[in-house]
């Protein structure tokens, strides 16, 4: 335990305050024990929120968490954090031979002075051909586990388990309906781990056509093949290498490519197509599919060594329509997400429309969610959404059975988003993408698809 007067927090508000920079302090449970001001600000949270928390709940891409278990304080390290680096120190504190908590710091002046620091460090590195803007942000992830929101038991039993398992290195598996935040778990993994200031690597291995998954995944030699580019390709397990390889959807991975890839994970080497001599790779894998991957056993369209490979650990993510209770929560969040996007003042919804939600089946999860209040919020001429405001197929739909693929209720709601935005800005398009946070070529393309205009 951190003794008493590490608690007085008006005496560390004096030392800290004064400095600029960012305070925190956690216990030897990577839980939040004080934080400054300054910090508090510039993460917009509330102080007597964050007390108790685990921090790397609440700090992207901290490694407090991490430093509280190996004792090693890390002087210097650059951090991603709300869309920028900090410069940040982590000091454990010892007492008594034994680990009891950690100090940490992040340097800023002020906002412009913290902007201007933050350029300058992206130039340096620019300079020494170490920083690669595609390359960001946070070595390839944007969520943490702070962005998976919810307080049904689900939820929180979820996240627990996510904690619990992230530190190894072990394989896991999350399995959920499309939608319910799979990619979001994965990256929070990444981001807990000590792999996370490596990088965190996503495919989708449904979205690749076979003739090319595996030059994707194990990269090329020059001349591999007709049309390979100059100087080959590097695949996405070396990418990878020392991090987190996501290979999502991996139900719809091509049987030929099963057996190439169990023979990667137990080798831990790969070999690029066109390539004599394998390369040592050491990568974690997350896989997460929508589908019954059993079943596939035993129609015999997924190997089953493969899925024991991958599977030493299950990560279950209840569908929406499981946990009703988180629904509040998620509008409020997507409300705010959305509001502060395009800067129009819609707060909650109403009774009733809550209601309907609670009813509703959601087939497409927390994606159906977000979409539907995008576009509400977009309809709503108030500053809260009302049923009017919701597309006619929700309204429909919670009184008789879900008839529609989510494909066509999400085109409806789009269209009818489209429509209304155009109808607003006198047929102006430019003003409409505006209005509607999309492109100009995105709204053209889309008034063609819908027909909207003459
Ligand atoms: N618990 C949650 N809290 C906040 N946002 C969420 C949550 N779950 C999902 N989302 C949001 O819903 C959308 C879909 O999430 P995500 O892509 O992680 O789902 P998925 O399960 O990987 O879907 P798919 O199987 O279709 O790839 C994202 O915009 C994500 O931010």
């Amino acid at each position: 335990m951190i003794s008493e007067q590490f608690f007085n927090h008006q005496l560390l508000d004096i030392v800290f305050e004064s400095a600029n920079y960012g305070t925190v302090i956690v216990d030897r449970n990577g839980k939040i024990q004080y934080m400054s001001n300054q910090y508090c600000e510039f993460l917009e949270v509330n102080r007597e929120d964050v007390i108790g928390e685990y921090v790397a709940n609440l700090i992207e891409n901290t490694r407090m968490h991490l430093v509280v278990q190996t004792g090693q304080s890390e002087m210097a390290d650059l951090q991603f954090l709300r869309g920028s680096f900090v410069i940040a120190n982590r000091i454990p504190i010892i007492e008594n031979k034994e680990i009891i908590g950690a100090i940490g710091t992040i340097l800023f002046r002020d906002l412009h002075d913290w902007k201007e620091m933050n350029n300058n460090i992206k130039e340096l590195l620019a300079r020494n051909n170490l920083y690669h803007p595609e390359d960001e942000p946070t070595s390839g992830i944007n969520y943490t586990i702070h962005d998976l929101k919810g307080n049904s038991n689900a939820i929180i039993e979820l996240k627990e388990r996510i904690k619990r398992v992230a530190e190894g290195d072990i394989s896991i598996l999350v399995r959920g309906e499309s939608g319910t935040g799979k990619e979001i778990i994965a990256q929070s993994i990444h981001q807990l781990s000590s792999r996370s200031q490596k990088p965190f690597v996503s495919v989708n291995c449904g979205a690749i056509p076979e003739p090319l998954i595996e030059s994707e995944l194990f990269g090329y030699e020059e001349g591999a093949f007709t049309g390979a580019k100059k100087g080959g390709k590097i695949g996405k397990f070396q990418l990878a290498d020392g991090g987190t390889l996501f290979l999502d959807e991996i139900g719809d991975m091509p049987q030929r490519m099963q057996v190439k890839m169990l023979r990667v994970l137990q080798e831990g080497e790969v070999e690029p197509v066109g390539s004599l001599q394998s390369q040592k790779v050491d990568v974690r894998i997350v896989a997460a599919t929508n589908r019954p991957l059993e079943r596939m056993i035993e129609n015999r369209e997924f190997r089953e060594d493969l899925f024991y490979r991958i599977n030493a650990v299950q990560l279950m993510v209840p569908p929406l329509r499981d946990r009703t209770e988180d629904i509040p929560i998620l509008v409020q969040h997507f409300l705010e997400k959305i509001t502060s996007r395009i800067g129009k003042r819609v707060q909650c919804v109403q009774e009733d429309v809550l209601a309907l939600f609670q009813r509703y089946n959601w087939p497409g999860n927390i994606r159906e969610l977000e979409n539907i209040l995008n576009a509400s919020v977009h309809l709503s001429s108030d500053s809260l959404i009302e049923m009017t405001d919701l597309p006619d197929y929700l309204t429909k739909e919670t009184r008789g059975i879900q008839k529609k693929t989510l494909k066509e209720i999400v085109e409806e709601t789009e269209k009818k988003a489209i429509e209304r935005a155009l109808k607003n800005c006198q047929y102006d398009r430019n003003k409409a993408a505006m209005m509607l946070g999309i492109g100009n070529s995105t709204i053209y393309e889309k008034i063609k698809k819908y027909q909207l205009i003459e």
